[in-house]
């Protein structure tokens, strides 16, 4: 399991992240319903995994972790958490101990991989228009924001670049 790991998440955790872009300001009561690992959901079936994702889905929560593994809702519009001060914020957290997201993904892939010296994989997967694309982005960006030197070297814009390219040769 996670290390930090806050399982059930009542109102009151980390008011950094509660609600991201719902332009509630903060006003709404966080249902104890809200679950940000649906491993602690109590009964586990399709139905309450869809009900507790799409309640964070309307508060704007587009991520959802499952243990390791990262769910996230294409919400076709733009949201405000993908700026440097997350990318900063994620830097060097366990998984699950900051609210869900792709940033956390890319962080613990990064320093997993300067511990252990192993190349690390991110698996992307999710029918056509699902976000993977613009996961794999974030991804990239938050990787090379991390590395000194994909900031100095451009190194970000030539992986996004190759993208389209490899996406037609499939
Ligand atoms: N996190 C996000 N925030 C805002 N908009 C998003 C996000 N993820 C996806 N989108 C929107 O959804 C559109 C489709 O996403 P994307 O191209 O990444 O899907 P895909 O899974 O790669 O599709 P395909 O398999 O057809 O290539 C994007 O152009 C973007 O407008």
């Amino acid at each position: 399991g996670y290390p930090e790991r806050r399982g059930h998440a009542g109102p009151g955790h980390d008011p950094a992240l509660r609600d991201l872009g719902s332009g509630t300001g903060g006003s709404e009561v966080p249902s104890l319903e809200e679950y940000e690992d649906l491993c602690s959901l109590s009964t586990l079936t399709e139905d309450t995994i869809l009900a507790a994702l799409r309640q964070r889905f309307y508060k704007h929560n587009i991520y959802t972790y499952a243990s390791g593994i990262l769910v996230a809702i294409n919400p076709f519009k733009f949201l405000p958490i993908y700026n440097p001060k997350y990318v900063k914020m994620y830097n060097n957290q366990p998984l699950g101990k900051l609210s869900p997201h792709i940033f956390a993904v890319a962080d613990v892939a990064y320093h997993t991989m300067l511990k252990k010296q192993e190349n690390q994989c991110v698996v992307i997967s999710g029918e056509s228009g699902s976000g993977k694309t613009q996961s794999t982005n974030f991804l990239i960006h938050c990787l090379t924001a991390l590395s000194q030197k994909g900031r100095s070297s451009g190194v970000e814009r030539t992986i996004l670049g190759a993208g389209p390219v490899l996406e037609v040769r499939g």
